[in-house]
């Protein structure tokens, strides 16, 4: 269900009347391409785990079907995938805590996977814009590589390895970052190219430094290992072929000769280029739920720096307190309208193969966090989260034709399927519609303006179109079972607010369990509005704590 609600009295330059219709948000939809077969750098150990696993396969497979299957797993052993963010592994100190926390629950047996050091992703990325423009002589000397270097080589020290596990990246990303110079040009394959060293290099020192302390791990390129995505370079979708892939890897290893995977996040395989991939910024998460689906595992656990899920951005609102539970939906919702602290798309994985997420706090291991499951009983929650958008850009378009006419939808989407656009929310009636476009897949463009006006162009062969950018939107994610009472306090609410922060229309989406308020307003006024939406509408009770 999708509802528009529009605030007379509201200056607007479209002429749209109230209109309540159906609609849906046009998300990215899973890309089940069958994949070509991985062609693997590895072939030696490919090789290796065929004869293991066809030795174990047929026959015995044959006569004791299911039951087998079971056994091999349990042999397998995978218990529980842990996923570290770059908070969590900032420094030596970090990955020894980290250290300490896995060997802290010596009945499981993990799968780990790690995010870069720190911010080092960020720098990556900065060391690359610069050296687009510093000459081919300076780019040895830009000062986020040498932050770069001297973070990896510090840990290195400071935890008693040895340098050489990661001076040859360093070289190679020096390397790199003299070619983006020489061609003064950072492309999207480049781009993933170099950041996917954060990631390798953050994994061979935690590898190592877990077999200093005796605990037999495996390091593992992701690109390596059968994570086949799209060659959508900076906003990879992984590939249904990555699941058997993965777990042919993983467990034929494990057979072989057991040791802890340590897996990079964030990076995969384009499918057709056979070249890196990331999966979209904070990708770990979707590394760490692809495993845990692949291996069929009982739990995926994603460390970070706070308390779990909380009821609201943390920067914007620091008393926000931690959500017990949610369901897969509640959160890839959250996720999508914008809250940072978990991946849109790592929620799918976990849905289908049900596995439970637990959201936890590697700075404040007795915190419970936040269990994300299949169901959880709802009936005292009212409103889960708050979560804050930012960078939208929003398009109202009317039909130039009269009342009647059918097909407008279908051309409108059609013009955005045309161009590669996704679009984000959407709320329609039989001759117009209001959408906003999703930032993620605009940023990694290039050519974000002439991309906007060549969609208006287009559209304006059919109906009016006003565009609207800088906006933000607040989405509110509730209880379905307690949409009306949110709606009615959200027109309170809005006509309090009208014409000074709210832009005069609020977008509601339901699915059978909750309902998103979208408060749409400009972006000057999104933390006004987020606080005077979470301090006077709800007065207290809208968290819900209910499992
Ligand atoms: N609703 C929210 N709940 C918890 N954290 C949030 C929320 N919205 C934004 N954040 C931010 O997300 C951060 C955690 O996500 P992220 O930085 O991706 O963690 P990591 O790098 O450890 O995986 C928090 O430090 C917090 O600043
Ligand atoms: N390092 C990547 C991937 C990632 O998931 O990081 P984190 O877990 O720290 O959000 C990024 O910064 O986007």
């Amino acid at each position: 269900m999708a509802v528009v609600l529009r605030f007379p009295g509201v200056a607007r330059d479209s002429p749209a009347a109230p209109s309540v219709g159906a609609g849906s948000r046009l998300g990215r939809e899973p890309y089940f391409a069958c994949a070509a077969a991985t062609a693997r750098p590895g072939g030696r150990c490919l090789r290796r785990r065929g004869l293991v696993v066809r030795c174990q396969s047929g026959a015995a497979v044959l006569k004791k079907g299911a039951a087998s299957v079971a056994a091999e797993k349990a042999a397998t052993g995978f218990t529980v995938v842990m996923k570290f963010g770059g908070s969590s592994v900032a420094s030596a100190e970090r990955m020894r805590e980290v250290a300490d926390l896995i060997l802290s629950f010596p009945e499981e047996t993990p799968v780990i996977v790690l995010s870069a050091m720190g911010k080092t992703t960020n720098n990556l990325l900065l060391a690359g814009e610069k050296a687009v423009s510093c000459g081919a002589s300076n780019a040895s000397e830009i000062p986020e590589l040498a932050v770069i270097k001297e973070l990896h080589i510090r840990t290195i020290d400071e935890l008693g390895l040895d340098r050489s596990i990661v001076s040859g990246l360093l070289d190679e990303l020096e390397q790199l970052l003299k070619g983006v110079a020489m061609m003064k040009e950072l492309t999207p394959r480049t781009r993933d190219y170099l950041v996917s060293f954060g990631e390798c290099m953050s994994t061979r020192i935690f590898a190592a430094y877990l077999n200093k302390l005796g605990k037999k791990a495996r390091q593992y390129d992701a690109f390596d290992i059968g994570f086949i995505t799209t060659d959508d370079f900076t906003n990879a979708d992984i590939l249904e072929a990555t699941y058997p892939s993965v777990a042919k890897r993983l467990q034929g290893d494990w057979i072989d000769d057991p040791a802890i995977p340590i897996v990079t996040g964030f990076l995969g395989k384009g499918w057709k280029s056979c070249a890196i991939t990331t999966l979209g910024r904070g990708g770990s998460d979707l590394t760490a739920t692809t495993i845990g689906k692949a291996l069929g595992l009982r739990e995926i656990q994603v460390w970070k720096d706070v308390d779990g899920v909380l009821t609201c951005d943390p920067n914007i609102y620091a008393n926000a307190i931690p959500v017990p539970y949610l369901t897969f939906e509640e959160a890839a919702e959250l996720a999508y309208f914008g809250a940072q602290v978990l991946h849109p798309q790592s929620m799918r994985p976990a849905r289908e193969g049900g596995i439970p997420v637990r959201v936890k706090n590697s700075y404040n291991r007795r915190a419970p966090g936040t269990v994300i499951t299949k169901t959880r009983d709802l009936s005292k929650s009212i409103l889960t989260s708050i979560v804050l958008k930012s960078n939208i850009t929003m398009l109202d378009i009317v039909s130039t034709r009269m009342l009647g006419q059918y097909g407008f939808l279908a051309k409108v989407f059609s013009i955005f399927e045309d161009l590669g656009i996704s679009v984000d929310c959407v709320a329609t009636s039989e001759v117009s519609i209001s959408l906003t476009l999703d930032p993620s897949k605009l940023w990694c463009r290039e050519l974000i303006q002439q991309e906007l006006d060549h969609v208006v162009e287009e559209l304006e062969k059919i109906a009016f179109v006003h565009l609207l950018q800088h906006r933000s939107i607040i989405s509110l994610i509730g209880n379905v079972q307690r949409s009306s009472l949110i709606l009615e306090k959200v027109v309170l609410l809005t006509e309090t607010l009208l014409g000074h922060i709210v832009e005069g229309y609020v977008y509601l989406q339901s699915s059978i369990v909750f309902t998103t308020l979208n408060l749409v307003c400009h972006a000057s006024n999104h933390l006004h509005l987020l606080l005077y939406a979470r301090r006077s509408m709800f007065y207290g009770e809208m968290v819900s704590t209910s499992r």
